[in-house]
């Protein structure tokens, strides 16, 4: 079968540094795509850009401050967003499908699996699936959040070769070049290490979510489940053939070997069950020495689990540091807690293995 590409496209992209979608920029991306769509790539589109577009529409100078008006400001721009595709698409004779997720529609491994059926069924109708959240009725509860993570779970979904983030900068530098002039781009990442996650700084414009970091935590995602990720500019010629061809340009995050079990990936969807709450030794085992998580660092439990669902890590500081897929439930892990792994056992009658959150099955966010 043909190469699958997720390209996501922030805001910083779609509005090309102004306030408003940029429709010439878009044309330039739209012709792109159309190329490698008709080499018989399979392309999918995650595109941010409805609050921007609803800001635009309604002429709202600043950004709400409450969430109900940025869901208003979504819900308005997101039908804007989608007929500026419509029509953009069309000049190229190539029809598009609107797809609007929140966490909920992946939470499950029936919602997963009927989300991949949708999308491939565009994908062999020759239809471009245009991906966004679902930002006007995504409850905190159920929003992924950021675009960069959502095209990493979609990624996952599509089981695609490459996940493409277009962006405002010409990849991740060693810091963030809004702020340091003479900051270096790395052009590969062969393992994201506690190091690369330090650069990654926060968005450099209002409009933008979450800057290079989320874009961090979308490579590491995506790359554990063996998904080729690039950090590439938006703004250069010809960006997303070269890319997808290869070239020496962006920065590269090699997929893992060691990946995780394909019928693990979907978790990464789902919203935690629980928290663990650990101490400072193993919060340094896990950013330092991507180490798996033992009983013996866990302070306290929060939340009913079951094992097998995903739970966050939370460092004494309060911060959330992990997500990962717990090998025992609450109720054992209440008990264990604390304690040396060679006690497991006698303390519960059964064990599964030493550890409770294993490495690969685990995203560090810092
Ligand atoms: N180490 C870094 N390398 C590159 N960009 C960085 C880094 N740290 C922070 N940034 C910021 O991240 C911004 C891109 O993220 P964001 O504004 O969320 O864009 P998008 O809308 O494309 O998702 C850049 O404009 C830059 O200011
Ligand atoms: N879903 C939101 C975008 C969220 C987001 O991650 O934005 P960005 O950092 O610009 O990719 C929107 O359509 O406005």
């Amino acid at each position: 079968m043909s190469k699958t590409i997720v390209i996501k496209l922030g805001t910083s992209t779609l509005t090309h540094g102004s306030k408003n979608l940029s429709r010439p920029h878009m044309l330039e991306i739209v012709k792109q795509v159309s190329d490698l769509h008709q080499q018989g790539f399979r392309i999918i589109l995650v595109s941010s850009g409805a609050v921007a577009a609803g800001r635009e529409y309604l002429n709202h100078r600043e950004l709400p401050k409450t969430l109900a008006n940025k869901q208003l400001l979504a819900a308005v721009g997101q039908s804007q967003l989608i007929q500026v595709w419509e029509n953009l698409f069309s000049i190229y004779g190539i029809k598009i499908g609107q797809m609007l997720l929140t966490r909920a529609d992946i939470e499950n491994k029936e919602h997963f699996l009927n989300a991949r059926d949708t999308l491939n069924a565009l994908l062999t109708q020759q239809i471009i699936p245009i991906i966004n959240e679902n930002d006007a009725v995504a409850t905190a509860e159920f929003r992924i959040g950021d675009n960069d993570n959502l095209s990493a779970l979609v990624a996952i979904l599509a089981q695609a070769e490459q996940l493409i983030l277009l962006t405002d900068q010409e990849g991740l530098f060693d810091s963030d070049p809004r702020k340091n002039p003479n900051a270096k781009r790395i052009a590969t990442v062969e393992k994201i290490t506690p190091e690369i996650r330090q650069m990654a700084g926060g968005s450099g414009t209002t409009l933008g979510t979450g800057g290079m970091s989320t874009k961090i935590i979308a490579a590491d995602i995506a790359t554990r489940s063996g998904v080729e990720t690039v950090i590439a500019s938006g703004e250069k010629h010809n960006v997303i053939a070269n890319v997808a061809q290869g070239a020496e340009i962006g920065t590269r995050f090699i997929a893992q070997s060691d990946k995780l079990e394909g019928k693990k990936q979907w978790l990464f969807g789902a919203p935690p069950a629980g928290s663990l709450y650990i101490d400072e030794g193993a919060s340094a085992a896990l950013i330092s020495e991507h180490k798996s998580l033992l009983p013996a660092g866990i302070k306290q439990i929060e939340g009913k689990f079951a094992r097998g669902e995903v739970v966050k890590v939370i460092d004494g500081k309060g911060n959330v540091i992990a997500l990962g897929i717990s090998r025992y439930n609450s109720e054992a892990l209440s008990l264990i807690k604390g304690k040396k792994s060679s006690e497991i056992e006698a303390t519960l009658g059964y064990e599964f293995g030493s550890v409770v959150l294993h490495r690969n099955e685990m995203v560090v966010y810092r």
